[in-house]
């Protein structure tokens, strides 16, 4: 039987092995070989959360398409190459978890750089501070966090003694589907067992596989909740590198950004150029100057960032340069060797 133009979305990925739902339940998929002549870069390749295109043959399911994608959440390939992988797709919601424990668990720092990825992937940002019953001040924390990631919602919680979980759980409405990131320890697989309620157990099982293999395991999952909403657990969300654009910092510091239409010049990078308004503001102390140091600091990576993207993009059309040139030659010494006859 051949059946095809099939439509499943893809719930787990191992390597280049799929797990994909479909109308009939969760089957395995593997990618057409047709599909690596369109695919031109890594970001391309289908990853969780993605709506597919599927063949049906003799029993089995061949990923042929990957349908366009709502939104995605990236990182930077491990290593020294600039690329792009993207690690979900389709999201609704980046749920940003810190941990309320001090230490390395919470930083405005941190708070703006995983607010800057958030932005990037076209999800609305959510910021979860976790582990509330350690912390006397969380509504503090919350208060300060809340300057820190303007227009972003902010919610507290404890899975210890269930603080704020009703409020996450508002968030997740059939349908949507959320992904946390955030530093180890600050409890997001807690989270995720204390969401899933009934399916604990499950969980982990499947935690535990991914514990023990945490270094050489790519597994990524997609799991649904009571509520039918969905969540998205992968190892590569966990060591999240940057992976923005520039104009991602807009978001993330939106004071900023707003003042700087009163800079005297368009361009101001406001770096102690005459007449800008930011250093007129950090000096009157409305912007603090960690704050600042962290705008320069973000944009400076991720001009750095761009800045390698830029050059592989030459190097790429390089490439297709000589290869033109080449097939030039060739054509022309053909031309030349008709010539003699
Ligand atoms: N007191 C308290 N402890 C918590 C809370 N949430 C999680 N923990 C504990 O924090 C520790 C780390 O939690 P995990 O859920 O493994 O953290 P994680 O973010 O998934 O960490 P990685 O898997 O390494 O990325 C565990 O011992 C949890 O029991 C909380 O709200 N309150
Ligand atoms: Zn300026």
């Amino acid at each position: 039987m051949y059946l095809s133009n099939l439509i499943g979305r893809i719930v787990e990925k191992q390597y280049n092995t799929y797990k994909v739902q479909t109308e009939t339940g969760v089957e395995k998929a593997h990618l057409k070989g047709k599909i690596f002549q369109t695919i031109k870069n890594k970001s391309e390749f289908p990853c969780v959360g993605d709506w597919v295109e599927l063949n049906e043959c003799d029993g089995t399911l061949q990923i042929t398409r990957v349908l366009e994608r709502r939104t995605q959440i990236s990182r930077q390939t491990a290593g020294n190459v600039t690329e792009e992988q993207v690690i979900a797709a389709n999201i609704d919601y980046v749920a940003i978890v810190l941990g309320l424990d001090g230490g390395r668990n919470y930083s405005d720092r941190l708070l703006e750089r995983l607010t800057t990825v958030a932005w990037n992937s076209g999800a609305t940002p959510l910021v979860i501070l976790n582990k509330a019953d350690l912390n006397d001040e969380a509504e503090y924390v919350k208060f300060q966090a809340e300057t820190i990631a303007p227009g972003v919602d902010i919610i507290v919680t404890s899975v210890e003694d269930g603080t704020g979980i009703n409020a996450l759980t508002n968030y997740l409405s059939k349908g949507k589907v959320a992904v946390f990131i955030g530093p180890s320890g600050v409890g997001k697989s807690t989270l995720t067992n204390a969401l899933l309620k009934k399916d604990v157990q499950k969980t982990n099982e499947i935690r535990r596989k991914d514990k023990r293999g945490r270094h050489t395991t790519s597994t990524s999952f997609m799991f649904e909740l009571e509520s039918g909403a969905y969540i998205i657990d992968s190892p590569g969300l966990r060591e999240v590198q940057a992976w923005a654009e520039e104009q991602n910092l807009d978001d993330t510091f939106s004071e900023i950004a707003e003042l700087s239409q009163y800079c005297r010049f368009s361009d101001c990078k406001h770096e102690g150029e005459p007449g800008c308004a930011i250093q007129a503001e950090l000096e009157r102390g409305y912007i603090s100057p960690e704050r600042y140091d962290s705008y320069l600091h973000l944009k400076k990576e991720l001009a750095f960032l761009n800045r390698r993207k830029a050059e592989k993009n030459n190097n790429v059309e390089r490439q297709y340069d000589k290869q033109f040139s080449k097939m030039v030659k060739r054509e022309m010494s053909k031309k030349l060797e008709l010539k003699k006859y």
